[in-house]
């Protein structure tokens, strides 16, 4: 038993999440986050992984307050719970993710994360430890079904994306494609990681739509 789960980014033309020294870019417009916005008030959890809390302090909240009416009206927290993959408890205590907005939190964290950081971290949110060095994103999954999350979207980065599909966890992914060349072979991409080496466990998508939006394109991907 696991989630749904939706990936979603936002990539340069040239298949880029951010500059080499993973400082956010603007690849979309007003259109697409109010899209993204929207999935992410469908879901009863939203993810990133370490490396995009320390880049970005996003926040993660549901922006439009007529869907955060919604979700109350129907019984849900005002936000998807907030979860961040985090094996060594990284987490600044003072990240907006942990103090932005109402609801639950979650870092998930490895054996190894030393105890002075998960001290800090343990007021500002529920830990999840799963995994001896680096967080078990399957036996993440089911724990976090067994807390009610049914549909999780995943923010990214590359490296989590990357752990998330090589782990076969993923089911839909929705890109939208910029007009903009960011380049750099250091820059982080969909998917980074190791990379597959044998085409046989090259994970197939299915085309499911491809429109048009602002400068750019918006690409609907199921997982096979
Ligand atoms: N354009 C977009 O839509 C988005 C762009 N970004 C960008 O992505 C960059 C961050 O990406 P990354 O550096 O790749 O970091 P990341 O956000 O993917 O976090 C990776 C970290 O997660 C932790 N982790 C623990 N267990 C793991 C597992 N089993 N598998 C994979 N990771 C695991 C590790 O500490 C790892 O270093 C930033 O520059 C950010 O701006 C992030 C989200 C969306
Ligand atoms: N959909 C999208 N388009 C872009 O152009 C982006 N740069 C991003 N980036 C990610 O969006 C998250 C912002 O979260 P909050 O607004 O703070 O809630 C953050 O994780 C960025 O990496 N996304």
């Amino acid at each position: 038993m696991r989630p749904y789960v939706i990936v979603n980014v936002a990539v340069s033309a040239d298949g880029k999440l951010s500059t080499r020294e993973r400082r956010q870019v603007k690849i979309s417009g007003n259109v697409d986050f109010d899209r993204v916005d929207e999935i992410k008030a469908g879901c009863d959890g939203i993810m990133v992984g370490i490396g995009t809390v320390l880049a970005d302090d996003p926040s993660l909240t549901v922006k439009s307050p007529e869907r955060i009416a919604e979700r109350v009206k129907q019984g849900r927290p005002e936000h998807p719970v907030r979860i961040v993959v985090d094996s060594q408890a990284r987490t600044p205590p003072d990240a907006k993710i942990l103090h932005k907005g109402s609801g639950k939190r979650i870092i998930v964290i490895a054996e190894s994360a030393p105890s002075e950081r998960i001290t800090a971290l343990a007021p500002h949110a529920e830990l999840i430890k799963t995994g001896m060095s680096q967080v078990d994103l399957k036996d993440l999954m089911h724990k976090l079904a067994e807390t009610g999350i049914k549909k999780l979207m995943v923010e990214g980065g590359g490296t989590l994306i990357w752990g998330m599909i090589s782990a076969g966890l993923v089911d839909e992914l929705i890109m939208f494609v910029g007009n903009i060349i960011i380049g750099g072979e250091d820059a982080p991409t969909l998917a980074d990681g190791l990379g597959f080496i044998h085409e046989s466990d090259f994970p197939v998508l299915e085309l499911t739509s491809v429109s048009p939006m602002e400068k750019g394109v918006l690409i609907h991907w199921k997982v096979k």
